[in-house]
């Protein structure tokens, strides 16, 4: 049985600087709504991942898990617990009959509001795994500009290496693309060293058009990642506008070779919809974009149901078909 770890075999790439704002880039965007609901509804029936292949695949997706807990009743306790389980996401017993029992694996990042972030800076000492801060007056971002930057600011100072914000909905929904551009530059330079993922809130931008323009501010802004949702949206993740984003994606990198990450969120609760996901990247940008550098998924309650289904394949109906690394 093969014993070996899940590699990263890619160098990072060079952070996106941004661009100029392009007003031009926008104009083209061509959304063909059935196009993109076709295109999503045969992603989950997809073969490309063989049963036998099942598990390197669930336990590449808890790599890329940004392990959440946003909720008003968060503590330092419930949040240094969740940090042990970005430290040890499965259980030790579980990897050992998995047959792989010193693989090194860990979620990408612990993601919590600014009060929590010393507690999971301190519990997470020496992992490796970064820490997420959401921030700009997440989930609403209707708090005033300055206060915003100074949040990213003290996210930063207190240890978070990585900031989500959460745009202004307004200037989407009202055409004002270079107010959009502005916002997000400012938070860029705000981050200083963090990296950025700018959250859209798509369920809030009225059409798929938008989600496609106001993915292409965000990056022409210096968005080292944009994300569909804050998960308190009323639609937040679907494969439809994640398909509409990584397109977004596509096309920053072509016009200006820099590479942006993607991250949806939000009721992203099952390995199923892990794996629909992880397709999704390999189908539309290739191996490089299935990694923890470039894709995150944000969610509270997805590991839990990775860890059933890992049981499966160590106890139950896949027992005896082997785990093969993701390489
Ligand atoms: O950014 C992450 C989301 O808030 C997580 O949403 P979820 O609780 O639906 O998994």
């Amino acid at each position: 049985m093969a014993t070996a770890t899940l590699p990263h075999t890619h160098p990072l790439p060079e952070r996106n600087p941004g661009t100029p704002f392009d007003p031009g880039a926008l104009e083209g965007a061509l959304v063909n709504k059935s196009a993109v609901e076709r295109r999503a509804a045969t992603l989950p029936t997809r073969r490309t991942v063989k049963k036998e292949w099942q598990a390197a695949w669930l336990l590449h997706a808890i790599r890329t898990i940004d392990l959440t807990t946003l909720s008003g009743d968060d503590t330092p306790g419930t949040v240094r617990r969740l940090c042990a389980k970005a430290r040890q996401p499965v259980r030790p017993e579980l990897l050992r009959d998995l047959g792989i029992p010193h693989l090194r694996l860990t979620t990408g990042a612990v993601c919590v509001y600014h009060e929590m972030v010393p507690v999971a800076v301190e519990a997470l000492e020496g992992s490796g795994i970064p820490v997420a801060a959401v921030s700009t007056g997440f989930p609403a971002g209707l708090n005033p500009h300055r206060l915003k930057l100074q949040e990213i600011e003290a996210s930063v100072a207190a240890g978070a290496s990585e900031i989500d914000i959460v745009i202004s909905r307004r200037h989407v929904l009202t055409g004002n693309w270079k107010a959009l551009y502005q916002e997000v530059r400012d938070f860029r330079e705000a981050c200083g060293p963090a990296h950025m993922k700018s959250i859209l809130a798509v369920g809030e931008l009225g059409t798929l058009k938008n989600v496609y323009k106001a993915s292409m501010v965000c990056m022409q802004a210096g968005s080292d990642f944009i994300k569909t949702s804050t998960g308190k949206e009323a639609i937040n993740a679907t494969l439809q506008n994640s398909l509409v984003m990584v397109r977004a994606i596509r096309a920053f990198y072509e016009q200006t070779g820099y590479k942006v990450g993607f991250k949806p969120a939000g009721g992203i609760r099952s390995a199923k919809q892990a794996l629909d996901w992880l397709i999704l990247m390999k189908e539309e940008l290739g191996h490089e974009w299935m990694q923890p550098h470039l894709f995150r998924i944000g969610a509270s309650a997805l590991l839990n149901d990775i860890e059933r289904q890992l049981e499966h394949f160590a106890y139950g109906r896949y027992a005896s078909m082997q785990y093969q690394p993701l390489g």
